[in-house]
C-alpha cells in the first residue's frame, strides 16, 4: 500500500478513486454557543480519527508534522526534520479522502446579522456581511488544515468563493472542481467548506457544506459519505427531546423520496420533527437529510453519526453494518 501511496503521488495522471467525502460539522469542531470559538478535542479527535482510516486502521508510520508555522505562544520556530524528510518513500496513508467543513460558531452569526444568505450586495451591511462571513470561515478552515496537517495529513485548503463557484438562486450554478481532481491525483486531501458565494439571481448567499458534499458525491463518486455531527444521527424529533428515538436507516427510493426502515416506529405519522438554531442560514438537519438523500440516490452510501466516539472511526472506516454501531444510514432502496 506504500508503494501504491507513493506512486499516486508521483504520478499525476493516475486515477484515484475517491474514498470518502466526509463533512466535519459545524456543530462537531466547534461551540456553537460561542463565537469563533473550535471545539479542539474533537478537532483533535477528528483527524486523529482521519489519519486512522486513511492507515487502514493499522499503524501508519511516523507522523510526518506538516504545520511548519509558529504558533501564537510558541517561543522559537518549528523544528523541521529536513534529512529525514527527503530519505522517507512515502507518506504510507491511503489519503484519497475529500473534506469539507461547516462554519459552526464561525460564519452563520455574521451571515444571519447582515442576511446574505438571502442577497442584496447593493445593501452596504450585506456587502460588509459577505467580507464578514468570508473572514470567519476561511479562518476557520486555516485551523482545520492545520489541525489536519499537525496529524500528518496532507491537506490543502480549498475555498468554494476563491475557485469560482457560484450559485442561481441558491442551486449551484458554476462549478470549478479541476483544482480539487488535480489535488487528489497528486495526494493532496482537499479541504473545502461552506462559504458565502456569488449568485446569478439573488447577487450572494450562503452555500453550505453539506450541499458541496452532494455535487462532490456526483462528481467523484465516492464509497461512501460520512457526516460527522455533534449528535448521533438523525432523530424522529429533536434530540433534546427525552423521548427522541434514532433512526438507524432511511431509505431513499429512485424519485428521491424517503422512507424509516429501522426501527420501525409504530404510531409516529409526522416523520421527522427538526429544529433549527435561529442563526443557522443554510437549514441545519433539514438540509442535511435533504443532501444526503440525494447522495444515496446516486448509489452511495451515507453515515451520519457523533464525532470523536468508536462510532464515528467505523463511519470513516465504511464499517457500519454491526448491529452495535450508533449513527444512521441513508441509502438507495433500489
Ligand atoms: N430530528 C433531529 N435529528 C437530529 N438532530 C436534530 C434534529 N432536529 C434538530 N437537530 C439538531 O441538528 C443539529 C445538527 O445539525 P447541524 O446542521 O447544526 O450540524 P452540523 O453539520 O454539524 O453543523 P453546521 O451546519 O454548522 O456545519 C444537532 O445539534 C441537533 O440538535
Ligand atoms: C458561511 C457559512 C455560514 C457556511 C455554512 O456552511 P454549513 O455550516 O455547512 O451549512
Amino acid at each position: 500500500m506504500a508503494e501504491e501511496a507513493a506512486q499516486e503521488q508521483t504520478d499525476p495522471t493516475a486515477s484515484r478513486p475517491v474514498r470518502c467525502i466526509v463533512k466535519l460539522g459545524g456543530a462537531a469542531i466547534t461551540n456553537k454557543g460561542e463565537l469563533e470559538s473550535i471545539d479542539a478535542v474533537s478537532l483533535r479527535s477528528a483527524c486523529a480519527q482521519l489519519r486512522q482510516a486513511m492507515s487502514h486502521g493499522g499503524a501508519a508510520g511516523k507522523v510526518v508534522g506538516m504545520d511548519w508555522s509558529r504558533r501564537p505562544g510558541d517561543p522559537t520556530d518549528p523544528v523541521v526534520d529536513v534529512e529525514g524528510l527527503s530519505e522517507m518513500g512515502g507518506l504510507g496513508l491511503d489519503s484519497n479522502f475529500v473534506v469539507v467543513h461547516g462554519a459552526g460558531s464561525f460564519g452563520h452569526f455574521q451571515a444571519s446579522r447582515s442576511g446574505i444568505h438571502k442577497g442584496g450586495l447593493h445593501s452596504t451591511l450585506v456587502k460588509a456581511g459577505f467580507v464578514a462571513t468570508r473572514i470567519s470561515v476561511t479562518s476557520l478552515n486555516q485551523e482545520i488544515v492545520r489541525a489536519l496537517a499537525r496529524e500528518g495529513i496532507p491537506s490543502v485548503g480549498m475555498s468554494p468563493f476563491a475557485c469560482g463557484w457560484s450559485t442561481k438562486q441558491r442551486n449551484l450554478a458554476s462549478v470549478d472542481a479541476s483544482q480539487i481532481m488535480q489535488s487528489l491525483h497528486v495526494g493532496f486531501v482537499p479541504v473545502l467548506h461552506g462559504d458565502a458565494v456569488l449568485d446569478e439571481l439573488l447577487d450572494c448567499t450562503i452555500l453550505s457544506g453539506d450541499v458541496i458534499i452532494r455535487h462532490l458525491a456526483q462528481l467523484l463518486s465516492p464509497k461512501y459519505v460520512v457526516f460527522l455531527t455533534d449528535v448521533h444521527g438523525v432523530y424522529d424529533r429533536p434530540p433534546s427531546d427525552p423521548n427522541a428515538v434514532l433512526l438507524r436507516e432511511i431509505a431513499v427510493d429512485e424519485n428521491g423520496s424517503w422512507s424509516i426502515v429501522k426501527p420501525a416506529l409504530k404510531g409516529n405519522k409526522k416523520g421527522v420533527e427538526i429544529s433549527v438554531a435561529a442563526h443557522d442560514t443554510t437549514g441545519g438537519m433539514e438540509t442535511k437529510i435533504l443532501e444526503a438523500a440525494a447522495i444515496a440516490r446516486l448509489g452511495v452510501d451515507v453515515y451520519i453519526t457523533k464525532v470523536g466516539t468508536e462510532h464515528s472511526l467505523r463511519a470513516l472506516n465504511g464499517d457500519t453494518s454491526s448491529e452495535d454501531w450508533l449513527g444512521t444510514v441513508i441509502r438507495s432502496s433500489g
